[in-house]
C-alpha cells in the first residue's frame, strides 16, 4: 500500500534493522493516522520481503556475535539499562503512544509506559534468579547419575503485535526474549508503529549489540507480517491479536515445526453476586468494560448479575457509563477513540446488531456529538444492553469496544454454565464478599486468569494467557522461560 505524503504529515517512521533506521527498500509507505482526529500525522516506511529477510539475517547473525557470548549477568545488566532508558525517555514514549492510539494521556502514563519499562526489569530479575532443575538418579548397576538442565535461547523470535497496548504488549514479549538470550524481529501493528521504532533508539543508547532488536513495519498477509512468520530462519513466533490471525500464523509456524505462543481474543464474563460490595463491583466493572475504550483483550463484555441486585446494578453502571465522556480533553473520566475508522464501523455494526436482536439499550448505542479538533476522531458512546439472550451475537463474539450486555441469574450453577459457554477462555472476574464462594467459582471458570473482587490486577510473575480460542501457552515470570528457552537435560553417570 502506498500513499503520497500529505501536507499534514509531520513524522517519518522507519524500520530498524541491524542497529540502523532504514526506509523500505521498495519505496512503499503508508499513512499514520491520529485516531483522535482522523488526520494523518506521519508516514510509515513499509518493509519489503527483502527488508524482512535482512532483519531476520541480522537477528540470526547477532546470536553468534557479542550478544551470544555475553554472560547472563552482562545480558541482564543491559536489559535493566533498557528499562531505565525507557523511564528516562518516558515523555517521548508517552507522546508516541498517544499519537498512535489517541488514548488519554493518563491511561498511557499509568499503564502503557511504566509497563514497558517493568517488562524489561522484571524479566532481567527472573532470568538472573531462576534456579535450574536437577535429579539424583539411581542406576541399574546400583550406582548414581546426576541429571540437570541447562537453558539456551531458542534463537530468532518473531514478535507480532497488536495496537491496543503497543509498547506494553510488545515489551511483554521482547523483555523475556532478550533476557533469555534470543534476538527479535518485531512487527508492530500497522496502526501503531511509533513506540517499537522509538525503542530502537533506546537499544542503541544502552549499547545493545546490532541485530539483537529489529523492527519491520507493514501489514499482515502479503506484507511484513506474513514475510516474517514465513521466514525459515525464524525459530519461534509470539503473537497477540485476533484468533483468526493466530490460526493463519499457526499454519506458517507448522512449516519447520516452529514453536508458538499466542494470546488471542476473549469474550470475558464477570459475575456479580448479590452479596458483592456494589461500590467496588461498579468501580471495577466500569474499568473492565470501558478502559482503553473497551479495546482490552481482558475487557468484560458479558456481565451476569444475581437477580436481587440486578436493577440497582444496571442503574449504577449506567450512571458510571454516562460519566465517561468521549473525547480527549476534559477531566479524567473520558473515553479515547477507537483505533481506526474501520474498527469503529465494526463496533457500530455490533451496536446495530444488538438492537436488531431485541436488546434494550440502557445507555449509549451510537456516535457522540464532538466538536472542534476531535470531530473527525473515531469515537463511540459507552454502551450497555439488557434484554440480551445468551445466543445473541453481541453475547458471543468479541466486539473490542466500550460495551457489554448485562444479564440476571438465579443460581451459582446456572451462572457458571453461562460464563463457561463460549469458545474463548481468557479471563473472568467474580464479585462477592463470600470468599468461600469466590474461590469455588473462580476455580470453576474455564479461563487462563480469574480475578476475584478485582480486574487487570497484574503481578508479572504469574502465568498469563488463555485457553480455547483465547490462546496457546502462558507467559509471565518463569512461564515465559518455557517458551523463550530450549532445555538440554544433561545426564552424568557418577
Ligand atoms: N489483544 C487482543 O486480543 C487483540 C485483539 N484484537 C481483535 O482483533 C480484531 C482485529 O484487529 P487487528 O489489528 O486487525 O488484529 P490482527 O490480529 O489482524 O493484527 C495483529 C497483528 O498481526 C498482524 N497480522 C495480521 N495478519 C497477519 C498474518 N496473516 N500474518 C502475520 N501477521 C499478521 C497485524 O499486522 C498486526 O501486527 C480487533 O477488532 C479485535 O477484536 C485486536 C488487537 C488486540
Ligand atoms: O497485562 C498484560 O500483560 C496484558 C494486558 C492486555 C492484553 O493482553 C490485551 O489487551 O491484549
Amino acid at each position: 500500500m502506498t500513499s503520497p505524503a500529505s501536507p499534514s504529515v509531520t513524522e517519518t517512521i522507519l524500520n530498524f534493522i541491524d542497529g540502523s533506521y532504514r526506509q523500505g527498500s521498495d519505496g512503499k509507505s503508508f499513512p499514520n493516522i491520529d485516531p483522535a482526529t482522523g488526520l494523518q500525522i506521519g508516514l510509515v516506511h513499509e518493509a519489503s520481503e527483502a527488508d524482512v529477510a535482512d532483519a531476520v539475517a541480522a537477528a540470526k547473525a547477532a546470536l553468534k556475535g557479542p550478544w551470544g557470548k555475553m554472560t547472563t549477568a552482562e545480558r541482564v545488566k543491559l536489559i535493566a539499562a533498557v528499562a531505565t532508558e525507557i523511564e528516562r525517555r518516558a515523555d517521548d514514549f508517552l507522546a508516541a503512544e498517544v499519537a498512535d492510539t489517541g488514548k488519554p494521556r493518563h491511561v498511557a502514563s499509568h499503564i502503557d509506559i511504566p509497563r514497558g519499562a517493568a517488562n524489561f526489569r522484571m524479566f532481567a530479575d527472573v532470568v538472573s534468579t531462576m534456579p535450574g532443575e536437577s535429579f539424583n538418579t539411581s542406576t541399574p548397576d546400583g550406582g548414581q547419575a546426576l541429571n540437570y538442565t541447562v537453558r539456551k535461547p531458542k534463537g530468532v523470535v518473531a514478535v507480532v503485535c497488536p495496537w491496543n497496548f503497543p509498547l506494553l504488549l510488545m515489551t511483554w514479549k521482547v523483555g523475556p526474549a532478550l533476557a533469555c538470550g534470543n534476538t527479535v524481529v518485531v512487527k508492530p501493528s500497522e496502526e501503531t508503529p511509533r513506540t517499537a521504532a522509538l525503542l530502537g533508539e533506546v537499544m542503541n543508547a544502552v549499547g545493545m549489540p546490532k541485530g539483537v532488536y529489529n523492527v519491520v513495519h507493514g501489514f499482515g498477509p502479503g506484507s511484513a507480517g506474513e514475510f516474517l512468520t514465513s521466514n525459515p530462519d525464524v525459530d519461534a513466533i509470539t503473537f497477540t491479536g485476533e484468533t483468526g490471525t493466530g490460526q493463519a500464523i499457526m499454519q506458517k509456524a507448522a512449516i519447520g515445526v516452529r514453536d508458538i505462543s499466542f494470546e488471542l481474543g476473549g469474550k470475558n464474563p464477570a459475575i456479580v453476586f448479590a452479596d458483592a460490595d456494589l461500590d467496588k463491583a461498579v468501580e471495577g466493572l466500569s474499568r473492565s468494560v470501558f478502559l482503553n475504550t473497551g479495546q482490552v483483550c481482558l475487557g468484560t463484555e458479558r456481565v451476569y448479575v444475581e437477580r436481587p441486585i440486578f436493577n440497582a446494578f444496571v442503574a449504577r453502571m449506567a450512571a458510571a457509563a454516562q460519566g465517561f465522556k468521549p473525547g480527549v480533553t476534559g477531566d479524567r473520566a473520558y473515553l479515547g477513540p477507537l483505533i481506526s475508522a474501520e474498527h469503529r464501523e465494526k463496533v457500530l455494526g455490533y451496536y446495530r446488531r444488538a438492537v436488531e436482536d431485541g436488546a434494550t439499550v440502557v445507555t449509549g448505542g451510537g456516535v457522540p456529538e464532538i466538536s472542534g479538533a476531535e470531530a473527525g476522531g473515531f469515537f463511540v458512546e459507552p454502551t450497555l444492553w439488557i434484554d440480551v439472550a445468551h445466543g445473541d451475537t453481541v453475547m458471543r463474539e468479541e466486539i473490542f469496544g466500550p460495551c457489554c450486555g448485562i444479564v440476571p441469574f438465579d443460581s451459582e450453577d446456572e451462572v457458571i454454565a453461562l460464563a463457561n459457554d463460549t469458545v474463548y477462555g481468557l479471563c473472568a472476574s467474580i464479585w462477592t464478599e463470600n470468599m468461600s464462594r469466590g474461590h469455588r467459582v473462580a476455580a470453576a471458570m474455564d479461563v487462563g486468569v480469574c480475578w476475584v473482587n478485582s480486574w487487570f490486577l497484574r503481578d508479572l510473575r504469574t502465568a498469563f494467557g488463555g485457553s480455547g480460542h483465547s490462546g496457546i501457552g502462558r507467559e509471565g515470570g518463569v512461564h515465559s522461560l518455557e517458551f523463550y528457552t530450549e532445555i538440554t537435560n544433561i545426564c552424568v553417570k557418577l
